[in-house]
């Protein structure tokens, strides 16, 4: 029997997170997540669904290189090493592959390269990225190594989402244009939200709110995505767990020259220490909640700061789109925050949108409907499963070239 199995790795700045499927069927062997990665308070779980046991491993891990030889270490105590024979292909997700990049793409020395030039412009997250497929393929050079880059379902967008208004000269020389992330997630779930409405994804407009410590929102046309709010980096758009998103880039050259900050402290103060954490000192929505229900004035602002502009890019892409069929909720906070799904959503009925206060108070890991039947406009949560796409096209690249 031909090689079944792929190992997904998803190399985030601090954090791995990993699944091993079977694809024959879809079904999840392994899965995992190693948080905190360069602290001194690095934690590990790990999920054998084969013998459905749960290991945690709690201290120092230096850093992604170390995490991954801890992740190979776990699955070959389960028996589902990386030696194994029915690995046929390790999936990596990239946040960035520029413009090039439109398809999952086996990985040589060319792509690296390209990887490792577009770290400018995705500096959290390409670096993890190349080091996770560097150290797999060490583990096991002899297996297809497969990239799925963040930016690829963002590449249908028309020239006039996809660029600034500045100097085109400039803008083409240096690549300055929108590229937008978190594409396989809105793909997955445009597509997941569309069999929710038991419609055809090509019949189908869809706003989706991807919403985790990055959050983006995407206008998805049949099936194709128009906008997006994130651009060159995903520093660009939503109000986010440590990142700005939309300021007028006045605000850089006002720091710079009155503050007298440098570029690098620019850059980690809009990427690290704004958003939420920045506005509150929390960046977790969960501990912004509770903070709100004690009557802290300081996390409600937040709140409200996060809510307000997510409300706009949702009038925004009613107004790209001109007829929207539903709005999908996504990722840790669209999934599991019911007050943050009715806020944004509160005031849009004359769109056409609605939050049913009962069906959104249900939790659940199955995508749902939480509008009346009376809405014009579908509201659903709809579960991403960045890990399973990630795999699907990787398998489907490795099927084609056997
Ligand atoms: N039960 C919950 N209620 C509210 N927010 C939650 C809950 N669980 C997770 N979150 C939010 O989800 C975020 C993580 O989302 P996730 O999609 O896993 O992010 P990422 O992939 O960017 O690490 C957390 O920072 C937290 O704000
Ligand atoms: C692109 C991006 O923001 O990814 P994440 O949400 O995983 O940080
Ligand atoms: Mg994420």
């Amino acid at each position: 029997m031909s090689p079944s199995r792929v190992l997904v790795l998803n190399s985030g700045s601090s954090s791995v997170k990993y699944q091993l499927l079977d694809m024959r069927d879809s079904s999840r062997l392994a899965t995992g997540l190693v948080e905190r990665i360069g602290e001194q308070t690095s934690r590990l779980r790990h999920t054998a669904l084969t013998t459905g046991e749960t290991r945690e491993h709690n201290g120092p891990i230096a850093d992604h290189q170390a995490a991954l030889k801890t992740v190979a270490e776990e699955l070959a105590r389960d028996g589902l090493g990386l030696d194994s024979p029915e690995l046929a292909a390790i999936g990596h997700r990239v946040v960035h592959g520029g413009m090039f990049f439109t398809e999952p793409t086996v990985v040589d020395d060319d792509v690296l390269a390209e990887i490792e030039r577009l770290i400018p412009v995705a500096p959290l997250h390409n670096p993890a990225n190349l080091t996770g497929i560097r150290t797999a393929m060490a583990l096991r050079p002899d297996l297809p190594q497969v990239a799925v880059f963040d930016t690829a379902f963002h590449t249908t967008m028309p020239e006039s989402a996809a660029r600034y208004a500045i100097d085109t000269r400039i803008a083409d020389r240096y690549r300055v244009r929108r590229y937008g992330f978190h594409g396989t997630s809105h793909a997955y779930v445009s597509r997941a939200t569309a069999k929710l409405l038991g419609r055809a994804p090509e019949d189908v407009n869809v706003i989706v709110l991807h919403l985790g410590n990055g959050a983006s929102a995407s206008a998805v046309r049949g099936g194709r995505c128009v906008d997006t709010s994130m651009g060159l980096t995903p520093l660009e758009g939503l109000v986010m767990g440590t990142r700005s998103g939309d300021l007028d880039p006045a605000v850089i050259f006002h720091l710079a020259r009155v503050g007298g900050m440098s570029m690098d402290e620019i850059d980690t103060l809009l990427n690290k220490r704004s958003g939420l954490f920045g506005l509150c000192g929390d960046n977790d929505m969960r501990e912004i909640q509770r903070r709100i229900d004690e009557g802290d004035e300081e996390a409600q602002l937040a709140f409200d700061i996060y809510i307000h502009r997510l409300k706009k890019y949702i009038g925004a892409y009613f107004a790209v789109l001109g007829r929207v069929d539903a709005i999908a909720f996504t990722a840790g906070v669209g999934e599991n925050a019911a007050a943050v799904r009715a806020a944004a959503v509160a005031g849009l009925e004359g769109l056409g949108p609605a939050v049913d206060d009962g069906l959104n108070a249900v939790r659940g890991d199955a995508p749902r409907l939480i509008s009346p039947a009376s809405a014009r406009v579908a509201v659903a949560v709809v579960p991403t499963d960045e890990e399973l796409e990630i795999a699907r096209q990787t398998y489907a690249l490795v099927g084609k070239d056997k």
